[in-house]
Order: C-alpha cells, then sequence, then structure tokens
C-alpha cells in the first residue's frame, strides 16, 4: 500500500466578519501519496492558502482530522513541522543579505552545525544555479532567482513534504520552467509536493493528481487527463484541398461542421474523443469513401475548458 504524505478528512474553516460567518473550507478531503505531485487548483479565493496554512499547522482548522507525514496535526504539530518546508507568496528571502547569508542563516535557524551549514549552502547554491550570484545581495536577483532562492532555503531542512503555495505566480515562461524543472527533480529525490497553483498549464505540466477548489469545496479530482474527459469539446480537425473532397468527406461521416475560423473553409471538425480508436474508425470510413485529407490534427479539451465548465464562467479571468 502506497504511504499517504498527506491524509485529511472533512477539513473545515470559517472566518466571522460583519456580515456573518463565512466559510472557507467546506469539509474537504486530501489524499496525498508520498513522491508525487498534488495539486490544489482554484481561483482567487477558493481557499487554497487556507488549506496550505491548516495543513503547514500556521492556523487551526475548526473541524476534520488530518496526518501529515504521519504525524497527527492536532496532537504533534511539532513533529508535522520538522518534517515539511513551505514556501509562499510572501518570500522567506531577506533582499539585504546575499543568497549565501541566506542560507546560512536558515541553516543556523536548523541547528545545524556551523561545518555542516556550510556544506550545506554551497551544495544548494550549485543546485539551484546561484553559484556566482551567492555573494550578491538577493534584491539584485531577477524573480526567478528569487523564487530558487526561497527553496533552496525550504531545503536546508531535508523536508519530506514541500508546499509550494503558487511558486510561478508573476515570473516570465522560461523561469517558470525552469522552477517546473526543479520541482520534478525534487520528486525524484524522494520528496512530496503539495502545489497550489492558478495556472492550469503549470498543474496539466506536472501534477500526478489535480483536485479542483471552488467556494472552499471539492469540485472534481483526477489526473490531468481524467479531467479533461470530464467534459465534452474534443474534435479532430480535417483540411482539404478541395470543396468537393470535403462535402464527400462530410456525407462519408455523417457528421462535422466546417470550421468557421478557416477563411478559406476547407477544415471540417469532427466531434472527437481523440482516441486511437475513434481515429481509426474515422480515418476508415474516410478510407472507403476514396477520401484523403490533407492533413489531420486532434484536439482534447485543455484544463482551462474543464475549469471554465466547472468552475463557472464568471471566473475566466482569475483562470488564467
Ligand atoms: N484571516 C481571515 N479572515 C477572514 N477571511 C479570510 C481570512 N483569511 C482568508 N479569508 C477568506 O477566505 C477565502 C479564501 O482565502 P484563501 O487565501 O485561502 O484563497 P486562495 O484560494 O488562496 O486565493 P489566492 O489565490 O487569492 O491566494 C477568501 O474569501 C478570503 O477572503
Amino acid at each position: 500500500m502506497t504511504n499517504l504524505a498527506i491524509a485529511a478528512s472533512g477539513l473545515r474553516k470559517s472566518y466571522r466578519d460583519k456580515k456573518g460567518e463565512k466559510v472557507v473550507l467546506d469539509g474537504i478531503d486530501l489524499n496525498v501519496p508520498e513522491r508525487t505531485i498534488f495539486s490544489l487548483l482554484g481561483p482567487n479565493g477558493a481557499g487554497k492558502t487556507t488549506t496550505v496554512q491548516i495543513l503547514s499547522t500556521l492556523i487551526p482548522a475548526d473541524g476534520g482530522t488530518v496526518q501529515v507525514a504521519g504525524f497527527d496535526l492536532a496532537r504533534r504539530p511539532d513533529d508535522v513541522r520538522g518534517a515539511i518546508g513551505v514556501t509562499g507568496q510572501y518570500s522567506a528571502v531577506d533582499k539585504l543579505l546575499t543568497g549565501e547569508e541566506n542560507l546560512l542563516l536558515m541553516a543556523d535557524l536548523k541547528h545545524l552545525p556551523r561545518k555542516e551549514g556550510k556544506r550545506k549552502a554551497a551544495e544548494l547554491l550549485e543546485r539551484f544555479d546561484l553559484v556566482e550570484a551567492a555573494r550578491k545581495p538577493a534584491s539584485t536577483y531577477s524573480g526567478g532567482m528569487q523564487r530558487r532562492l526561497d527553496l533552496a532555503m525550504t531545503l536546508v531542512g531535508d523536508p519530506r513534504l514541500i508546499f509550494l503555495d503558487e511558486p510561478t505566480t508573476g515570473l516570465d515562461p522560461r523561469s517558470r520552467r525552469a522552477m517546473w524543472q526543479v520541482v520534478r527533480e525534487l520528486v525524484a529525490s524522494g520528496v512530496t509536493i503539495f502545489l497550489t497553483t492558478q495556472y492550469l498549464e503549470e498543474a496539466d505540466q506536472l501534477a500526478d493528481h489535480i483536485v479542483l477548489l471552488d467556494h472552499g469545496r471539492l469540485i472534481a479530482e483526477g489526473t490531468a487527463d481524467e479531467l479533461k474527459q470530464l467534459i465534452p469539446g474534443g474534435h479532430v480537425s480535417l483540411r482539404f484541398t478541395d470543396d468537393l473532397a470535403l462535402k464527400n468527406a462530410l456525407t462519408a461521416l455523417g457528421r462535422g461542421f466546417i470550421d468557421p475560423s478557416d477563411d478559406d473553409r476547407l477544415t471540417l471538425q469532427v466531434p472527437s474523443d481523440g482516441g486511437v480508436a475513434s481515429l481509426r474508425e474515422l480515418l476508415a470510413a474516410l478510407d472507403a469513401a476514396g477520401i484523403e485529407p490533407a492533413h489531420l490534427s486532434v484536439h482534447t479539451p485543455d484544463l482551462d475548458d474543464v475549469f471554465l465548465t466547472l468552475t463557472g464562467d464568471q471566473q475566466k479571468e482569475t483562470a488564467r
């Protein structure tokens, strides 16, 4: 049986404000297998940060039972803290210090002997491609370098489970990809990652398992592929060299629409799940009618489509 890095059941949290009680987490269950990347995906205000704050012992839950790294969260918070690392939207990096000084400070906080601290700092600077910048103040670092330093600082304590709360928000595409690579390497080295993100592509790229959180409830979960299958929208695009071939194909297949975005009106969109069996069937039907498409492409719905369908269109802006 796979060991669970996180097992949460019936997690609840609400806040009281002038308007009364606001339920932020409405009884959610989470099971995160060790050595996997688990992604909590949701729009602004869905409750992602609150979940991370509870699981990392920063704030108490109002209800539910939680085990983190094998420890009961309510009874053994110190053991949980010793096993986890958290890098949040608000970085722990002190910008007045150099990268190396930040790492040594963290090693002191973790009570590592001086020699061991220096060895660890040097290893992490190397691993996170920060050797050249090691003696420069962190204020001179790019956004991507600061995130890498932040994550390196988290690793000083050798955590088994790392919470990455929106680790690439605001980074350019190249830095985002570099961070993804770092995350993949961490998992390969045996760490478990609990990732929150607003970026669907990020969850698609990294996560073994995704849960969609909306208004404090889990509204869907599965692998990226499983989530994509929850909604319709896949199709095969067939482009023909002339109008007659397109018309014949439409007759032979008995279904399809002319793609309005093709100015030449020579592309047929045929609804399909994009699977091998249905593609084979479609090509056989065209073959039997003696029609050869000039170009074929398969479009499966992406996580954007899933997210927008399941959370409602009004969240289109925050979902990207
Ligand atoms: N201390 C607090 N007091 C009152 N309400 C709070 C408090 N902390 C969070 N909330 C509310 O809880 C809801 C969830 O917030 P949370 O920060 O967990 O969302 P999120 O999914 O992380 O969003 P974001 O992507 O913006 O960080 C929000 O409506 C927020 O206003």
